[in-house]
């Protein structure tokens, strides 16, 4: 029975574990992408998990210890020994089975936390699979058993020449370019695959002060590039920021080259406690607090903003406020998917003006859908090409 609660902590442990990296991925990559460490950036899950398997586990054992001890006892002062020596005994075995389960569960959530990251602290997708769930609304859909005859007929679109011949290797390449003034902030030539089959190659340098656009339909890898940029996910690479190369640790690579979710992520708490635990990640150490408040009323927000929970802020303002917290990091780099993808045409212009009014010393990367923006905004235009 200690056994069996003991084992079923663990396994309440793994699918906490699991369940928080795969749920909470973008939460994850967010605080990743502002120098978190792996295990800075699971931390929440793994106290989860904990606290879900050290819960049944203890209980278990109180339950065990509480039954078979005065049992043990017994026998134990009808074979001589004393009664007080009999009990301090129980205690003592109780005690060293609490500590070993619990030594057991750190090194089994360790485990699992190192097998969702490659040795650079990245993503590694291919290492845990999701638990596989019973769906039972698609159990009782009835209708794939009686097939209707009518056919619906399909819209044929026709597909993009890009995403239609899906196995040739594609290239990024200039359209248009700019001539920049500032120094050189990043120069990478990366490889890798889009969608785990496509392989894609980058060559690009970005001098401060430059804004770099990068165009292609939806799903040809323009996500891909960006979290490669950023060290997020594993791409080969050859890579210098400020003309430093390899020797540049993942979690300050990171912190200086930013990457900005597309999509809204499931943050806990507010805006406020966000900005609270990204000055306390090690990577941030010794830097002065981030003036995010002054920024929020170029972009249309207010500072209250900053106290409401995320869960309360509209995609708009959750961009926007996402937007000003980067900024006020001041990365070297800022890598942004989609920046205005939820804003307004007004909003949308002044989140603009604010990527035009940096200075030389730090550079932008964005993808976009907006042709036109990519002209307001940007310094050249990159998109996708087939290599022949
Ligand atoms: N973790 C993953 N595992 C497998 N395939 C993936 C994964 N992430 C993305 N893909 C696939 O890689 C391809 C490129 O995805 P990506 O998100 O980079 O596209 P995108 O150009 O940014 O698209 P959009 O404009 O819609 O945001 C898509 O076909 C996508 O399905």
């Amino acid at each position: 029975m200690l056994i069996n609660n003991s084992l079923s902590g663990v396994a309440l442990a793994l699918n906490a574990m699991i369940d928080h990296l795969y749920n909470h991925k973008e939460q994850v990559e967010v605080l990743l992408a502002f120098g978190a460490s792996p295990w800075e950036a699971a931390w929440p899950g793994f106290v989860k998990s904990v606290q879900a398997a050290l819960i049944p586990a203890i209980n278990g054992m109180n339950v065990v210890g509480l039954v078979s001890i005065p049992g043990m006892m017994t026998g134990q002062i009808l074979g001589g020994a004393p009664p007080m020596k009999a009990a301090k005994y129980q205690i003592v075995i109780t005690f060293l089975i609490s500590g070993s389960s619990f030594a057991a569960l750190c090194l089994i959530c360790a485990f699992t936390i190192q097998a969702f990251f490659d040795h650079q602290g990245r993503h590694d997708d291919s290492e845990v699979k999701p638990q596989s769930r019973l769906n039972i609304a698609k159990l009782l859909d009835l209708s794939r058993l009686c097939p209707s005859k009518t056919k619906v007929p399909q819209a044929t679109v026709a597909a993009t020449p890009l995403l239609a011949d899906s196995a040739s290797p594609l290239v990024l390449q200039p359209s248009w370019e700019k001539p920049g003034e500032g120094d050189v902030i990043l120069d990478l030539s990366l490889e890798g695959l889009v969608g785990k089959l496509r392989p894609l190659k980058v060559q690009l340098k970005v001098r401060g002060g430059q804004v770099l656009c990068l165009m292609g339909p939806s799903g040809v890898g323009k996500s891909t590039i960006l979290k490669w940029i950023a060290d997020l996910t594993s791409s080969q690479s050859s890579r210098s920021l400020r003309g430093q190369s390899e020797t540049i640790m993942p979690q300050r690579w990171r912190r200086e080259v930013l990457y900005l979710h597309q999509i809204k992520a499931p943050l806990p708490g507010t805006p406020a406690t966000f900005i609270q635990a990204v000055e306390k990640l090690q990577a941030n150490a010794g830097r002065p607090p981030l003036q995010v408040a002054p920024l929020l009323q170029s972009i249309g927000l207010e500072e209250s903003m900053l106290e409401r929970p995320w869960s309360e802020l509209s995609g708009g303002e959750n961009q926007r406020m996402m937007f000003a917290i980067a900024m006020a990091t001041a990365p070297a780099c800022l890598v942004l998917d989609e920046p205005t993808s939820a804003l307004d045409e007004a909003s949308k212009l002044l989140v603009e003006e604010m990527l035009k009014k940096r200075g030389n010393d730090s550079c932008i990367i964005m993808a976009t859908h907006d042709a036109q923006q990519a002209e307001r905004v940007g310094s050249s235009l990159w998109t996708f090409s087939v290599t022949p």
